[in-house]
């Protein structure tokens, strides 16, 4: 059987996407996702993302691969990319400006802008160590600059869930970090029973953060949108940087605001169709 699929990126994140409207199971196994995602034998991406139907009233559900097969709970350049693909797909209109998407990580709101770029609703942060989880504090307290010994270094981390983990480290130079070393060691480290995602952030000033990734299941990605709002959180935490910020990644820009008034993540940032075909 043939399947197509669409090529999509958000600041260089990349994903296979797959119409899966017709079923709540996605058409593909996580073994298949290994062997798509792959960039010398299959087509390329960080992951497969499917877009199903949707469940509690939702308009649609998101489903995604990570490259490495495993299901994290949430994507925040995926899920721009599905809400452009949704507009896409052959019987859906552009009825509405917005969708609301059912996740592992909840109810996620993209909506499509004039300007073409996708701004989501993506909900609180999650700061109880229970949460992220980790064992890195008690389970019922916050992660919020404390110690944590990787590759016989000392790295303060703050970790923040934005419904997957990620430990955020402040560093003086992110391109001095040695990611694909040091970043399996964070990702598969004791404190973290789920693995983690990890951001290391360069302060450039209270509006403007750079970033380098690495992200669980993926490894080195160009951006990674949850890690950028988890960022921007663990910034705010730490007083290192206001409620909204630019996050240069190495894929692009993404603009992050935690709102006062709702407690919220509004995460914008772009969506690109890159190409199109069939396995
Ligand atoms: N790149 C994504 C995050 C994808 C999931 C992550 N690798 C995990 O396992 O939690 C993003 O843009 O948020």
């Amino acid at each position: 059987m043939a399947i197509e699929f669409t090529k999509y990126h958000g600041v260089g994140n990349d994903f296979i996407l797959i119409d899966n409207r017709s079923s709540l199971t996605p058409i593909i196994t996580p073994e298949k996702a290994i062997k798509l995602c792959d960039r010398h034998f299959g087509i390329g991406a960080d992951g497969v993302i499917f877009a199903l139907p949707g469940q509690n009233g939702t308009d649609y559900t998101m489903r995604i691969f990570n490259s490495d097969g495993s299901e994290p709970e949430m994507c925040g350049n995926g899920i721009r990319c599905l809400a452009v693909f949704l507009t896409e797909l052959e019987g859906i209109s552009r009825t509405k400006d917005f969708y609301t998407i059912h996740t592992l990580a909840g109810v996620i709101t993209p909506q499509l802008t004039d300007d073409g770029q996708v701004k989501v609703d993506m909900g609180s942060p999650r700061l109880l160590a229970q949460e992220i989880p980790t064992t890195l504090a008690p389970a019922d307290s916050k992660v919020i600059n404390v110690p944590l010994e990787v590759a016989d270094h000392t790295w303060n981390v703050t970790c923040v869930s934005m419904g997957n983990p990620h430990c955020i480290t402040f560093v003086d130079d992110v391109a001095a970090i040695p990611l694909e070393t040091i970043g399996p060691k964070f990702e598969h480290h004791p404190v973290f029973p789920q693995r983690t995602n990890t951001e290391f952030i360069q302060i450039v000033n209270r509006n403007y953060l750079k970033m380098r990734v690495w992200e669980r299941g993926a490894g080195i990605t160009l951006a990674c949108g949850t890690g950028a709002c988890a960022s921007l959180v663990a910034g705010v935490l730490n007083d290192k940087c206001d409620r909204a910020a630019t996050i240069e990644l190495p894929g692009g820009e993404l603009e992050i605001e935690w709102s006062e008034i709702d407690n919220k993540i509004y995460m914008t940032g772009p969506a690109e169709r890159v190409f199109a075909g069939k396995f």
